[in-house]
């Protein structure tokens, strides 16, 4: 097995001189290939912020983020937008699917930007679609889809490059119990069978128990870190609340 994501000494300070907040305050990790690994940590306690630098998105004020072995946060420019697209995959809270585009258009939008021959991008697209079941809805536009194929197109559209990392932000924040479970097993499956690994940050006890090892962040650094190992889901969602209720959270409004 080999490291995916290596972070080092990972600080992240915003603000000059008057007020400065350590959003990220000197954390280390890393993330063997495989994983699906949980960020929890309360409102204001960086997770957004770390998965941003991850993500390539933010810059670090010191430390490195090594993907497979190349320091991110030395990259800059089209290299940058490059690795970006290559290597990662995102999950958004939104989906962030194109409003213009099909089905098909939105999760082959990756390969035709990086420049794939069209039947190898149809072979790709077709593969991804009926593993994710969506076969049959390639040719409609999000606003013809229900929530779950959105999910599940969105799913598509992150793995469909074969990204070393799949990043999501509280990809279940906007949705109802029902549509979250369905995404969560969507997740759980590009990672148990198309073996992605993958990179969720949460506040949600519940989201984070589909995940297989749980980093609990308080305060910009790493205060918890807990393994399902053996555990069903529910025993490990047990363990969580424990920890969530140790950080000072508020176990009542996780579900
Ligand atoms: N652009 C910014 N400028 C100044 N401070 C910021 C900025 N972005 C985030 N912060 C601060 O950094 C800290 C961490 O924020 P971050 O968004 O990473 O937290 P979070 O754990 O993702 O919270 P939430 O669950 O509410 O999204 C907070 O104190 C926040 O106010």
């Amino acid at each position: 097995m080999s490291t995916i994501l290596q972070v080092q000494g990972m600080q992240k300070y915003y603000g000059s001189r008057g007020v400065v907040t350590k959003a990220v305050d000197n954390i280390s990790f890393s993330v063997e290939e495989g994983e699906y690994v949980g960020i929890m940590g309360v409102s204001g306690s960086g997770k957004t912020t770390l998965l941003n630098c991850i993500s390539t998105i933010d810059t670090v004020t010191a430390g490195t983020i090594r993907i497979k072995g190349k320091d991110v946060t030395a990259l800059k420019g089209k290299e940058l937008e490059r690795f970006r697209r290559e290597e990662l995959g995102f999950i958004f809270q939104d989906f962030n699917l194109l409003d213009t585009l099909t089905a098909y258009e939105n999760i082959a939008l990756a390969l035709t930007i990086l420049g794939e021959k069209p039947d190898e991008i149809h072979r790709k697209v077709l593969e991804v679609a009926t593993k994710l079941n969506i076969s049959s809805i390639l040719s409609k536009f999000p606003y013809q889809m229900s929530g779950g194929e959105k999910q599940r197109t969105a799913s598509a559209r992150a793995i469909i490059t074969n990204p070393s990392l799949i990043l999501a932000d509280e990809p279940t924040g906007a949705l109802d119990s029902k549509s979250a479970r369905m995404l969560l097993e969507t997740i759980g499956m590009l990672n148990e069978q198309m073996k992605a690994t993958i990179l969720m940050v949460t506040h949600d006890a519940f989201t984070a128990s589909y995940a297989k090892r749980i980093l609990f962040i308080k305060d910009g650094r790493i205060f918890n870190e807990i393994l399902r190992g053996e555990d069903t889901r529910k025993e490990f969602f047990g363990r969580i609340i424990d920890v969530v209720t140790l950080l000072g959270g508020d176990a009542n409004v996780v579900m």
